[in-house]
């Protein structure tokens, strides 16, 4: 099978909300808090923590930059939670997802560019590659779901699927 390579598209809230929701400022109204001090951007994702004992944690992944063009050899879901990332290292990053579909293809996959200032929220059950940091070591904030029972499910394209993500063609 010939490789597919895959070029990312700017992420936007409506491009990206088949998949999940957009975390920044955009365009969005704020609520005026803290007696005018502050603006609050207000429920911008919701956070999603199904099943036995589910409780909310926030994290931080340190996550090494990705070397482009790389090669695409599975994807994860999580079934009992949403998952959130949001950039703390002032770089942008690749968020690569998936159509809801149980045996993907190459067509199933959508490949974004996100800004620093866009933090993203994967719906519970989403197709996702593990964080793609680019550039340098990144950190990310990131909220997801703990508890009991299993909550990343795997996919794994097939040897002679060749896939691979690249920034521009
Ligand atoms: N394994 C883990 O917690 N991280 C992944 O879910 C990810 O999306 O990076
Ligand atoms: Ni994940």
């Amino acid at each position: 099978m010939a490789k597919i390579t895959l070029h990312p598209e700017p992420l936007t809230g409506l491009a990206f909300a088949p998949f999940g929701d957009v975390v920044a400022i955009g365009e969005r109204d704020a609520i005026l808090i803290n007696d005018g001090n502050t603006e609050r951007f207000d429920s911008l994702a919701k956070v999603e923590s199904c099943g036995e004992q589910a409780s909310v944690a926030i994290n931080i992944f340190r996550a090494q930059a990705r070397q482009l063009p790389m090669a695409i050899h599975m994807m994860e879901r999580h079934p009992l939670g949403s998952q959130s990332f949001h950039p703390l290292s002032g770089e942008p990053y690749l968020v690569l997802v998936a159509n809801p579909v149980e045996v993907l293809t190459p067509e199933d996959l959508k490949l974004f560019l996100a800004q620093p200032d866009q933090g993203i929220n994967y719906h519970r059950n989403t197709w996702h590659h593990p964080v793609l940091a680019l550039n340098k070591t990144c950190d990310f904030l990131v909220v997801d779901r703990k508890g009991q029972g299993k909550n990343c499910e795997e996919f794994h394209f097939d040897r002679d699927t060749k896939i691979e993500i690249a920034l521009s063609s």
